[in-house]
């Protein structure tokens, strides 16, 4: 632990300094999120000068920018191995640190967790206060108004610093970024900021806090905050130590809601990543000196859509098509620059998202609505209720489907079959490499009977193109792409391409296997199934077993009395740690190897 509350401000300021070189040094080796973690490096000293983070929950939200708590709170040397299989998270984790008060990993959660905390602190009757850390970009997602609605109300004493850096990954949209704008941009408040703060810096304290308060009254304040039922203190400089100190010792002192308004740089203290850099947000190692990534880029499935999305969306001026706050992670970004009428970012808004693109089929157009596999859980209800129930085309782009790798537990793609696959009216299908997921966006295009879904991995597939000749999609059929009348691999997506790797180091073994594509879901093709002639099924797909493939045959399997047994190698029912996914995938025993060896000794 390193304490903070003991160091002057010039050691604080100090302090500050390493932890940006310590972050540096190793993000740039291993790769995490630079230019978030930059930027809140004073408000987190400030944070733990201020508050007690023995007793104090300390909350934050998607927590991506909270390296400097781990730094402060024990991790420094293992910070080395941030994100790495076996190593530290990336995020918040109370099973890593007890410092680390809540998991986090998916955006907007933090203001809700203090209302819960402030509850309970109350119900025990201690002297303790929630500290929430959050983001500009994460006040766009309606889960924060719910929270804020009832903070507001109950008057709860948590002190909310809102990091206001002007970025979400990419540039922030939506009325509230342009209100923060406005408060810091004052022409009035400026000038009399000015006049003012000569006034403010030698003020004691308390009459600080009232002067502040007479300031504000000039400015735009924040009246949105304070309508809501908080205080609202700011803009202040997120850089300032001594003046965020100041404030959060002011906050603190209320003892009711407070939102303290920081302006930050994202990216600060690295020169190339400071202002608007989408770049920084989340990077791959990098040399220090030129900022030049150390890897090079490969083709991506991701941008594998984007390109076929965009050329379909240059034959026909009725496809559209939205992104929640992700456009380069998912390719939206290309089609936004070159349709901006027809292709919108809605800030971190998921729910949003999906529902608003039902009366767009509704009305006619082909909507494409693009979004992570883990993120798409956000927008669950809606996907059930806005859109299946009335039976919209509306096209579910599902990316990051399996495992994602370094972002670990909060973020693998690992549930949207089975969360998909029991709902009514959804058609649900994935490609197995480049060439098919070209034809499968081709086919959602065109598939205007309700809804569909269609799922691809993170980076590159595991299968290489030419494997296979890439037919069309043919409603409810799969593909037999290696025959055997012994055993049958049953692949679906992604994992074809470990069916296939499997499938040669077994022949070299003298094991003789076949491949099926299952290529759907949601009609699977229960005809070919039947005429198979392997009697033994293994099912691999990058998809949790729970609720996933090998349950849906099971279920088929027996209610046709088949005589075929069924094993899965899919993921067990457990929450997937971060790592390379190579390693995750040897840890759960579905890596390649790992099935080859149990084929071979049951079939020895
Ligand atoms: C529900 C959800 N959707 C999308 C994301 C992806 N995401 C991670 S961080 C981020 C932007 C956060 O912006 P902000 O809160 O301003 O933090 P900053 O990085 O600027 O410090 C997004 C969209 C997520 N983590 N959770
Ligand atoms: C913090 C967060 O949720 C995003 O930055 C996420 O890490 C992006 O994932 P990709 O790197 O797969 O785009
Ligand atoms: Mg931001």
């Amino acid at each position: 632990m390193i304490d903070v509350k003991s160091k002057n401000i010039v050691e604080l300021e100090k302090l500050a300094q390493d932890i940006r070189k310590r972050i540096l040094e190793v993000v740039s080796a291993k790769g995490g999120h630079l230019s978030s973690t930059l930027g809140a490096v004073e408000l987190i000293i400030a944070m733990h000068y201020v508050f007690d983070v023995e007793k104090d929950p300390f909350i934050f939200d998607v927590s991506h920018q909270a390296y400097a708590h781990k730094l402060l709170t024990g991790r420094w040397d293992e910070f080395d191995t941030l994100r790495q299989f076996g190593g530290i998270s990336g995020y918040t984790k109370p099973s890593e640190s007890k410092y680390d008060y809540f998991s986090a990993g998916h955006s907007s959660t933090s203001i809700s967790v203090a209302v819960g905390a402030a509850k309970a602190i109350k119900l025990k009757g201690e002297e303790r206060i929630p500290v929430v850390l959050i983001g500009d970009g994460a006040m766009s997602a309606g889960m924060v108004y719910e929270a804020l609605n009832e903070l507001g109300f109950r008057k709860y004493p948590v002190v909310i610093i809102l990091n206001d850096n002007e970025m979400s990954i990419g540039k922030p949209i939506g009325a509230l970024s342009k209100y923060l704008t406005r408060l810091k941009a004052g022409k009035l408040y400026q000038g009399f900021k000015e006049k003012f703060k000569k006034f403010l810096d030698s003020a004691p304290k308390d009459v600080k806090y009232m002067a502040k308060k007479f300031e504000e009254m000039f400015s735009v304040h924040g009246v949105f905050f304070e309508e809501m039922g908080l205080e609202y203190i700011g803009p202040i400089d997120g850089h300032n130590l001594e003046e965020v100190i100041e404030t959060l010792e002011v906050a603190k002192s209320l003892k009711k809601p407070v939102i303290v308004h920081a302006k930050t740089i994202k990216g600060k203290g690295y020169e190339q990543a400071e202002g608007y850099y989408e770049h920084w947000h989340g990077v791959g190692p990098f040399d220090l000196k030129t900022g030049k990534p150390l890897k090079k880029s490969s083709l991506s499935a991701t941008k594998v859509y984007s390109e076929t999305l965009l050329e379909l969306a240059k034959e026909d001026k009725n496809i559209v098509g939205v992104t929640a706050a992700m456009p380069s992670g998912t390719g939206m970004k290309e089609l936004m620059k070159e349709f901006p009428e027809r292709f919108w970012d809605v800030g971190i808004a998921e729910q949003h998202a999906v529902t608003s693109m039902a009366p767009l089929a509704k009305e006619g157009f082909i909507p494409f609505v693009a979004i992570y596999s883990t993120f798409l859980q956000r927008g669950y209800d809606q996907i059930i209720h806005d859109v299946c129930l009335d039976n919209y085309p509306v096209r579910f782009a599902i990316d990051r489907a399996g495992i994602v790798g370094a972002d670990g537990e909060t973020h693998q793609g690992v549930f949207d079959i089975g969360y998909l696959r029991i709902l009514p009216n959804i058609t649900i299908f994935a490609p197995r490499d480049f060439e098919t997921l070209k034809k499968a966006v081709r086919f959602a295009k065109e598939f205007n009977d309700g809804p569909c879904a269609f799922r691809y991995p993170r980076g590159a597939f595991t299968l290489e193109d030419e494997v296979f000749d890439a037919k069309d999609f043919e409603l409810g059929k799969a593909e037999v792409l290696i025959d055997s009348d012994n055993i049958m691999f049953i692949a679906y997506g992604n994992g074809v391409g470990k069916a296939y790797k499997a499938h040669k180091l077994l022949k070299e073994q003298g094991i003789d296997t076949g491949v099926v594509d299952l290529r759907f879901v949601k009609p699977f093709d229960k005809e070919l199934l039947r005429s198979l002639r392997a009697k033994k099924w293994y099912v691999i797909s990058d998809n949790a077993k729970e609720g996933g493939i090998a349950e849906m045959l099971s279920d088929f399997v027996n209610s046709e009395n088949l005589d075929v047994s069924i094993e899965s190698f899919e993921y067990p029912d457990e929450f997937i740690p971060h790592g390379d996914v190579e390693s995750v995938e040897r840890l759960l025993k579905v890596d390649v190897q790992s099935i080859v060896e149990k084929i071979k000794d049951q079939n020895a």
